[in-house]
C-alpha cells in the first residue's frame, strides 16, 4: 500500500543525511520543505521533496494501490517522541493536587505516604489486565495527540511481582499498538513502606532480585534511579547502574529535580542515554554533560504542575548541549501526555523558539530513547508516523495556540489512525 500526500504547505523537520541529534544554535534552525510531496509505503518513508520534484509517473507504474491526500494548506510533521512517562498506573491522585493547591510541597505529599507509594499501593491491587486496559486508553490518547514513539516507565511496583507485572504490560503495549515503544525497569522511584528504616536493604533487593529477574525474562531496555534529595542517593544510583549495567541496561535517569543531586555526574558516569529533569543544573552539570553522550531532558509539564523551579534550557543550548523535552505523563506531577502543550510550556516559560522545541520534542526525544534511526525527523526509511495539521499560518501557530488541538490525521507505521 502507498500513500502520496500532496501539496503540503510545509513539510516540517526533514532530513536528507541523518543526525543523532541538533544541538547548540542548531536547534534554531529547522529544515523544512515548502509546497512538498510525501511517499509512504508499506510502514515507512519512501520519498519525499518539493511537488516540482514529484514524478507521478514513476509511482504510478510500480505495483501497489495508491491512495492520494491532498495536504493544501496544512503542515505534516513527524510524530513527537516522548522520551520520559510513567503511562502505566492504575488510578488517579486528584487529591494530593488539592492538597498541593493548599500549598503541600511535593516531599510533603511523599513524607505523608502520598504520592508514588500511593501509586505503588493502587498498582498492588490491580490485575495485569486492568493495567494494560487502562494505559492502552492513554497511549490511544497520546497517538491521537501526535506522539508516535513512547518511553514508559515501571516503578509503582516497588516489589519484584509488582514490578515486573508493570513491565510485562508495557510488552503487551509494545506488542498490540502501532506505537514505536520503549521500556525502562524502575525499581528505584521510592522507597517502599517495607523498607523504610533500611534503604540499604532495598538497594540490595533491586540489585540481587529484581534486575536478574527483570533480565531473565528481557523485559527491560533502560535503568532508571531516582537520583534525588529524600530518595535515592549517588551511591546507591552508582551501584543500581552498575548491575543494570551487567545485564545489557542501560542507564536513563531521574536527576536534579530536587536539588544539586550529583545524579547528572553518576549519569553521564555510567553513559546514560539521558538524564532528566535538571531543575537543578549549574556549571559544573553544563561541563559534565558536554563532554558526553547523555542527553539533557526537561520535563516541563512537572515542572509547571508542581510550580517548580525552572531547569536553566537556555543557558544548556547556548553552551552547546543538545535538550530534549518530554511530558513525564504520570499520576502525581504531570497527569498529561499531551506533547503538544509541552512545546508550549518550553517556548512559555524555558524561553525556547518555536523551531527549538519541535527539535527538542522530535529528533532529539528520540535518541534520548534509543529510537533516533527510525524516527523523530521525516527521512527515508524510518517509520512513517507524522501528523497533518489542520490549515494553520505557520510552524509558530503550533505553540502559540497551546489550547487547540490542530491535528487533523495521525499516522503511525504508515496507517492513517
Ligand atoms: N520525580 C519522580 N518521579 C515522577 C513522579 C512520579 C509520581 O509522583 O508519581 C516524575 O518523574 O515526576
Ligand atoms: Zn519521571
Amino acid at each position: 500500500m502507498k500513500t502520496l500526500i500532496t501539496n503540503i504547505k510545509q513539510l516540517v523537520q526533514t532530513e536528507k543525511t541523518p543526525r543523532k541529534w541538533v544541538a547548540g544554535k542548531d536547534m534554531a534552525q529547522l529544515e523544512t520543505i515548502s509546497h512538498a510531496y510525501l511517499l509512504v509505503e508499506g510502514e515507512k518513508i519512501a520519498a519525499f521533496g518539493p511537488m516540482e520534484e514529484l514524478d507521478r509517473e514513476e509511482i504510478e507504474k510500480e505495483s501497489g494501490i495508491l491512495k492520494e491526500i491532498d495536504a493544501t494548506g496544512r503542515l505534516i510533521l513527524p510524530s513527537f517522541c516522548d522520551s520520559h512517562t510513567h503511562l502505566v498506573y492504575a488510578g488517579s491522585r486528584e487529591i494530593e493536587y488539592i492538597d498541593k493547591i493548599k500549598g503541600l510541597s511535593y516531599e510533603e505529599i511523599a513524607r505523608r505516604g502520598g504520592g508514588i507509594l500511593n501509586s505503588a499501593q493502587r498498582i498492588r491491587e490491580t490485575s495485569e489486565q486492568e493495567l494494560y486496559d487502562s494505559a492502552l486508553i492513554r497511549l490511544e490518547e497520546i497517538a491521537m495527540y501526535g506522539t508516535g514513539a513512547v518511553e514508559i516507565k515501571s516503578g509503582y511496583g516497588l516489589d519484584t511481582e509488582s514490578e515486573l507485572k508493570m513491565l510485562r504490560v508495557i510488552r503487551r503495549l509494545k506488542e498490540s499498538t502501532p506505537l514505536l515503544i520503549k521500556s525502562t525497569f524502575l525499581g528505584a522511584h521510592a522507597l517502599p513502606a517495607a523498607y523504610k528504616h533500611d534503604q540499604t536493604g532495598y538497594v540490595n533487593l533491586i540489585i540481587n532480585e529484581m534486575i536478574p529477574a527483570v533480565a531473565a525474562e528481557d523485559l527491560a531496555d533502560y535503568i532508571d534511579v531516582f537520583c534525588d534529595k529524600g530518595f535515592f542517593t549517588v551511591e546507591d544510583t552508582d551501584r543500581i547502574l552498575n548491575a543494570g549495567m551487567k545485564y545489557g541496561m542501560r542507564a536513563k535517569i531521574h536527576a536534579n529535580e530536587l536539588d544539586y543531586s550529583g545524579g547528572v555526574q553518576v549519569g553521564v558516569k555510567y553513559n546514560a542515554i539521558s538524564v532528566d529533569h535538571l531543575e537543578y543544573v549549574g556549571e559544573e552539570e553544563i561541563d559534565c554533560l558536554l563532554s558526553s553522550e547523555t542527553m539533557p531532558t526537561v520535563l516541563p509539564g512537572a515542572a509547571f504542575f508542581l510550580n517548580m523551579p525552572y531547569s536553566p534550557v537556555r543557558r544548556m543550548i547556548n553552551a552547546g548541549l543538545p535538550v530534549a523535552l518530554a511530558s513525564d505523563y504520570n499520576p502525581g506531577s504531570s497527569p498529561s501526555g499531551n506533547m503538544k502543550f509541552v512545546m508550549s510550556l518550553g517556548c512559555i516559560n524555558y524561553k525556547m523558539l518555536p523551531e527549538e522545541v519541535i527539535h527538542a520534542t522530535t529528533l532529539n526525544s528520540a535518541y534520548a530513547m534509543g529510537v533516533e534511526e527510525e524516527a523523530g525527523s521525516i527521512a527515508v526509511g524510518k517509520w512513517a508516523n507524522f501528523y497533518i495539521t489542520t490549515p494553520v499560518p505557520g510552524i509558530e501557530y503550533l505553540p502559540y495556540a497551546y489550547g487547540s488541538h490542530l491535528i487533523d490525521a495521525v499516522f503511525l507505521k504508515g496507517e492513517q489512525m
